[in-house]
């Protein structure tokens, strides 16, 4: 039985090149190879031992309607003992706490408020270990059965509900552009019924990189797209297909024409990628050119979009109304929503087109850019912000019944990723009850042994897995299907004897728009086809509306309807709040990965534009890093939370040596949000505002500075000899060198609090680079400090020739060896120079080091036990 179930769960429906439906392939070609692989048999062989089904295939009695999921329990050879362990667990932790009880300190001794301490963390040890095995004492993996799904909806699919797919994104760097354009590919290139979905991407950065780059998506998936359907290419992110080394081909046509196809479309896919990196250097270009012919300097120097209209959101020189925070609202239909008969595409032709698509429906589903308005003095809410108003401006675009949410850089890895949470949706059994499909979260480029737990298996295929036994798992942010209604705030159908409540008179609730509210009783239809809209003034104006910031004010918008505000984990709550009005949720996690993200969750910085992206960076590298350090860290200070160079990973597992949290606190994590624990600690975003990259990219700044820059894993290596783990920059001394150069001395060392009672006596044996021949130093002073202000207080001082600027300057070297040179292998040409990755968290020079390009050289030394290190900063002029 159980074979049978994961026969037909790898059974996989295709589309045929004309868009049709083909046959069932299970037990056919495609299928049966990826069975046969040892790896997979091992998987399925696994999952044989553990799972059993819990229901039989077939029609719900009565109704006829099959059913399109399958639930599975754990077979009770394996639950039972585990039960029963917990039990024992359960007897033994009532015991324990008994006993502290019977005996407590005497009165007469001193350790009562020990004994409290130690009560109050046991018992609260022993709640959240409870709460940590409620779900695991029955729980349930539903798998969808797409091949009923596929039989229920005929041989077109037409029938299946409209799905509007919502990607976020606020900033071309800090979120690469080449990840948000692989992701918003893949989603064109879903198997989905191309008039049955539409795509949008919200840009809450406003900037104009990120327009025209949907609009050379647009471009290219005229190609890609047909070509993933003709071949059935797997995955269907160009950069991750392409980055594969083998893969059995499943589609149907000849050998020789799909390597011919596939060598083009890579081809073009490279160029296209040229394209997309040098975007933002096009834009630069295209307007100055345009300030420079018109206007002369008068008024803002404007940035303009290629048909030379002036760019409604950011511009790259910053104006009033148009800088970041402070613009318009924009939307922009970049594919028009297709019609619902295929369009075959054209034969091969030498000249126009070398592809034969004439077999193959070449129409794309509807994509949408929209940036919503932004002004000062308001709370834009970050993310939750951004997904109601695309909750409200798709509801007047194509108001698809079931909407599904990506954070831009998630990609969906199988093609069939979209029509499994319709499994569960359209369930007869408890389908119209259930609000949300949650997908577990998978990441690619950990280390192949998973070291460290980056995958965070426990917290997705444990605990969320096992919620589907209660009322299902929590929403997790991302890869998450809605019902249009259940965010509405609509209660669901089985709590409530009418149908689902579509209020008129509380229209208040949803705000002053009245196409919005109009529009609502709709998104409760799941057979609705998506009508294409045409964007005139009227709607225009709608839209407009739609998007302002002021738009929620009064409204319910950010409590009961939307995605909830002004709260740390707005993803968990929203959930709650569904699940608190009785909707349930599916876990669905499929295989091959739905929605994995882009990489491993990289340290930071973004890759250059044009580096190699998805697969960049080898986990490896990062090892490391990844080291508890060896003595007890400091508690954290505002200047130092959990280093940002370390490897975290994102959001599930801080990694215990960065940040040591207390074993319950640990576990109270895998039961509350672990999001909500970042927060609490208040760990910072790895943002990079200020790296000249960045703000090169940005447009914030002139001049060529992404030319010093060198790739990122050869900035990595080299930051490997001179960061110490939880060590922090302390503020150095500046001299010039020979060359007249700055200097600039920073003593790094590990060990919090330890550290700095050490570094405030003078340093000793130091010697200093005035005194240095090399240096050309002559006159050696040593001025070690105690106390004083935070800055510099534990470096020596000394004068040298080259001191302009009195006694403070000067620079302290604190090995007698000379500076380590950079290792140029490994960033090739670039030279000498190097950025400086390390962001010194928290402290204040930031700005300054934007102006510095830093030469670094790590001269590692032990004084005191201590490791120091030493950064010599060179000016960049
Ligand atoms: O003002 C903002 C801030 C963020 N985002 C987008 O929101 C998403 C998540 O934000 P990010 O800063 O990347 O947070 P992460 O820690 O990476 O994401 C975690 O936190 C999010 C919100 O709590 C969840 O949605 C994610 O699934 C979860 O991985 C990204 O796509 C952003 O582009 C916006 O659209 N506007
Ligand atoms: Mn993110």
């Amino acid at each position: 039985m159980a074979a049978a179930v994961t026969r037909r769960l790898h059974a996989l429906r295709v589309e045929a090149p004309d868009g049709h439906a083909v046959a069932d392939v299970e037990s056919g070609r495609g299928a049966s190879e990826e069975a046969d692989t040892p790896v997979a048999k091992r998987v399925a062989d696994a999952k044989d031992d553990v799972w059993v089904a819990a229901d039989e295939e077939g029609d719900v009695p009565g109704t006829g309607r099959p059913l399109l999921f399958r639930t599975m329990k754990v077979k009770g050879s394996i639950l039972h003992p585990y039960r029963f362990l917990i039990l024992v667990r359960l007897i033994a932790v009532v015991a324990f706490f008994a006993w502290r009880v019977k005996h407590r300190i005497n009165h007469d001794g001193g350790g009562a408020w020990l004994w409290a301490t130690s009560m109050v963390a046991d018992t609260w040890f022993g709640f959240s270990w409870l709460l940590n095995q409620l779900p695991k004492l029955n729980p349930v993996k539903r798998v969808p059965d797409l091949a009923a799904l596929a039989d229920q909806h005929g041989s077109s699919n037409t029938n299946l509900p409209g799905i509007d797919v919502f990607v976020t994104t606020v900033d071309p760097v800090d979120e690469p552009i080449l990840y948000t354009v692989n992701t918003i590919l893949s989603i064109l290139a879903a198997d989905y019924p191309v008039d049955r979905y539409a795509c949008y991407l919200s840009d809450d950065g406003g900037t104009l990189v990120h327009y025209e780059a949907m609009v050379e998506v647009a471009g290219f998936a005229a190609l890609w797209v047909p070509f993933c359907r003709k071949h059935r290419v797997e995955p269907r992110s160009p950069e991750n297909y392409f980055g594969m080394k083998t893969r059995p081909y499943v589609g149907r046509m000849a050998a020789g024409e799909f390597v011919r196809d596939h060598r083009r479309v890579r081809r073009e896919y490279e160029e296209f990628k040229v394209r997309i990196g040098s975007l933002a250097s096009t834009i630069r270009q295209r307007s100055h050119a345009y300030n420079s012919s018109s206007g002369k300097g008068v008024g803002a120097r404007a940035t303009w979009m290629a048909d030379g209209t002036q760019w409604p959101g950011t511009w790259i020189e910053q104006a009033e109304n148009h800088r970041r925070g402070q613009h318009a609202g924009i939307v922009q239909v970049i594919l028009n929503h297709p019609s619902c008969k295929p369009q075959l595409g054209s034969p091969a032709s030498t000249d126009d087109s070398p592809f034969d698509f004439s077999n193959v429906d070449t129409r794309l589903p509807m994509l949408v850019y929209i940036s919503r308005e932004k002004r000062p003095g308001y709370n834009h809410q970050k993310k939750a912000g951004a997904m109601n108003v695309m909750l409200r401006v798709s509801a007047l675009l194509s108001n698809a019944p079931f909407v599904v949410n990506f954070d831009c850089d998630h990609y969906i890895n199988n093609s069939q990723a979209l029509r499994a949470p319709m499994c569960f949706m359209l369930d007869p059994r408890d389908g119209q009850n259930t609000a949300f499909v949650q997908f577990p979260q998978r990441f690619d480029d950990v280390d192949p042994t998973d070291r460290y737990a980056n995958h965070n298996r426990v917290f997705f295929d444990g605990t969320m897995l096992s919620l589907n036994g209660l009322q299902g798992p929590s929403y997790l942010g991302t890869g998450t299907v809605f019902r249009r209604v259940a965010l509405y705030g609509m209660e669901p159908p089985r709590y409530r004897a009418e149908k689902i409540k579509l209020v008129a008179g509380k229209a208040d609730e949803f705000g002053s728009s009245t196409s919005f509210v109009s529009s609502m009783p709709d998104a409760a239809i799941q057979e609705r086809s998506i009508t294409p809209v045409l964007v005139d003034e009227g709607l225009g104006d709608d839209l407009a509306a739609l998007m302002t910031c002021a738009y929620e004010y009064g409204s319910s918008w950010g409590r009961d309807v939307g995605w909830v505000y002004n709260i740390a984990t707005e993803d968990v709550v929203t959930g709650f709040r569904m699940h608190s009005q009785g909707w349930r949720s599916m876990y669905c996690s499929m295989e091959p990965a739905a929605f994995p993200r882009h990489g491993a969750d990289q340290p930071h910085g973004a890759p250059l534009p044009g580096a190699p992206v998805v697969g960049g960076i080898p986990g490896d590298v990062l090892l490391p890093q990844q080291r508890a350090p060896r003595r007890r860290p400091a508690p954290p200070s505002p200047a130092r939370r959990v280093p940002q160079h370390v490897h975290v990973p994102d959001r599930h597992g801080v990694h215990p040596g960065v940040q040591p949290l207390p074993g319950h606190v640990a576990l109270l994590r895998a039961v509350v949000h672990p999001e909500a624990l970042r927060r609490v600690h208040r760990v910072p975003r790895r943002r990079h505002r200020h790296d000249p990259l960045d703000r090169h990219v940005r447009g914030e700044m002139g001049g060529d500075h992404a030319a010093r820059l060198v790739p990122q894993r050869a900035v990595l290596h080299d930051r490997r000899h001179r960061r110490v783990p939880g060590g922090c920059a302390v503020h150095g001394a500046e001299a010039r060198d020979r060359e007249g150069a700055a200097l600039q001395a920073h003593v790094q060392a590990d060990g919090g609090l330890l550290r700095r009672r050490q570094v405030r006596r003078p340093v000793h044996g130091a010697v200093g680079a005035a005194a240095d021949p090399d240096r050309g130093g002559a006159r050696r002073e040593r001025r070690g400090r105690r106390g004083g202000g935070r800055q510099g207080r534990d470096v020596g001082f000394f004068h040298g020739p080259g001191a302009a600027r009195g006694a403070r300057d000067g620079v302290q070297r604190l090995d007698p060896r000379p500076p380590l040179p950079v290792r140029a292998r490994d960033h090739g040409a670039v030279g000498k120079e190097t950025r400086h990755p390390v962001r010194h968290a928290g402290h204040g020079h930031r700005r300054r080091r934007d102006r510095l390009l830093h030469t670094p050289h790590a001269v590692p030394s032990r004084m005191h036990g201590q490791k120091l290190q030493l950064l010599l900063v060179k000016h960049h002029r």
